[in-house]
């Protein structure tokens, strides 16, 4: 039985595709596979049973994944399955922003008493009027799954839309609007528009990435959008940019205690993927990408080992390894085969950065001797018998 622990609540519509094969656990430690969605797992202990964790959702700043890789644990997440949820939620960022929507909203609950309310309305609302979008300049900092759905959105709103991302993958830039203005710094973008909204993961480099320095590099009265991670933003040089008026509106799905008690601030409560939509989406491919790990050894969409398709094992026996990105390590895995007299039908080896992984398909089924062999290799991080 394998045993599947859900850090958060994970969409039904995914929890049921597991087979019978599966079992969930409330013990994290007894558990082959983990879901979760944004829990923290920094501070936690990796069973040596663990395999796989799949995050549902893109970001995965809440995982220690050069751990995991180390102990031979693939992270998976899921991109671009909730980048709709955000790409919307952002949209509305940008109106939230532009007209006081919410400040209209708190007047009329708090005069609902007044029965007067419908004359009074077209006097208080003067303090509520706001500009409109079309026509303004929105910067895109990150044309990933979601940077490129909103860029594409806000040019359709009538938006002039200027995008970097120094890393676009040929499939985003593939989907980008060709009206989209694509420079080569942040820098353009912090000098041209009116509106900039962020969409790149949280890395060392990115970490606080929006600070008194590329703030003064803006226009006056810009608006910023942070749909990405709180931690992209200096929070303190964010609060005295408001203060000072530099920038009029920062608007956050990440609320904290600072953010919370800032003037100027629209905070949402990290809504940006919970639709049923995108958390379906995440359910089912993060379970699809667990079964295809635990059955058949295969890598699709890790952060941290390589992708790997070996497709369904048609051959005796299947072994996979984890193992470090170090010379020597196939010679060393098919002179264990060789010595045991076993052909290798098919085989598969691929790397990402430090870390490496083999498939290979055996003629005999595979045996735990044969399985104590490999892992004693120094390099190797865990061995799995597939079949
Ligand atoms: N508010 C929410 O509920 C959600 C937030 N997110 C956050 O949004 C982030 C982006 O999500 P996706 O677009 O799905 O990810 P993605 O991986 O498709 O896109 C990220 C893009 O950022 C680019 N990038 C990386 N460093 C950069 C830099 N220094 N300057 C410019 N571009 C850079 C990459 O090349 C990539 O194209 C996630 O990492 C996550 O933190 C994601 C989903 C939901
Ligand atoms: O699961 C969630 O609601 C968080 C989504 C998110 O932040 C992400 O996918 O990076």
């Amino acid at each position: 039985m394998v045993k599947v622990n859900c850090l958060n609540p994970i969409a039904a519509v995914g929890m049921d595709l597991f087979s019978a094969d599966y079992a969930k656990t409330e013990n994290m430690q007894e558990a082959d596979a983990v879901l979760v969605r944004s829990a923290a797992m920094h501070d936690l202990e990796l069973p040596e049973n663990l395999k796989a964790i799949a995050r549902a959702g893109a970001g995965v700043n809440n995982i220690p994944l050069d751990k995991c890789a180390g102990k031979g644990i693939v992270v998976f997440n899921t991109p671009g399955a909730n980048a709709n949820g955000v790409k919307e939620l952002a949209i509305a960022g940008l109106l939230l922003a532009s007209r006081d929507i919410v400040g209209g909203i708190n007047w009329v609950a708090e005069n609902k008493a007044d029965e007067n309310i419908a004359k009074n309305v077209e006097k208080a609302k003067s303090k509520f009027a706001g500009r409109e979008i079309m026509g303004k300049k929105l910067g895109v900092i990150g044309l990933g799954a979601i940077g490129v759905l909103v860029a594409n959105a806000a040019n359709r709103l009538g938006m002039k839309v200027y995008g970097c991302d120094p890393y676009i993958s040929v499939d985003h830039a593939w989907n980008l609007s060709r009206d989209i203005i694509h420079v080569k710094t942040n820098d353009e973008i912090y000098k041209e528009c009116d509106y900039i909204t962020v969409h790149v993961p949280l890395l060392d480099e990115t970490k606080h990435m929006i600070n008194t320095e590329t703030i003064s590099k803006m226009k006056d009265g810009v608006v910023i959008l942070n749909f990405a991670r709180d931690l992209l933003v200096n929070e303190d040089d964010m609060g005295e940019a408001l203060k000072s008026g530099k920038v009029a509106r920062y608007v956050t799905d990440f609320p904290n205690a600072k953010t919370a008690n800032m003037e100027g601030v629209i905070a949402i409560p990290h809504l940006g993927a919970s639709t049923e939509e995108s958390e379906d989406n995440c359910a089912v491919m993060a379970v699809k990408q667990i079964m295809d790990y635990i059955e058949n050894g295969n890598i699709r969409n890790s952060v941290n080992y390589p992708s790997c398709n070996a497709g369904i094992c048609e051959s005796a026996g299947r072994i996979a390894i984890n193992h470090r990105n170090i010379r020597n390590m196939l010679s060393q895995f098919t002179s264990v085969f060789s010595g045991e007299n076993i052909n290798i039908a098919n085989m598969i080896n691929k790397s990402k950065g430090e870390y490496a992984y083999s498939i290979f398909d055996i003629e005999i089924p595979s045996t735990e001797e044969l399985v104590n062999k490999l892992a004693s290799i120094d390099g190797v991080l865990k061995v799995r018998i597939i079949k």
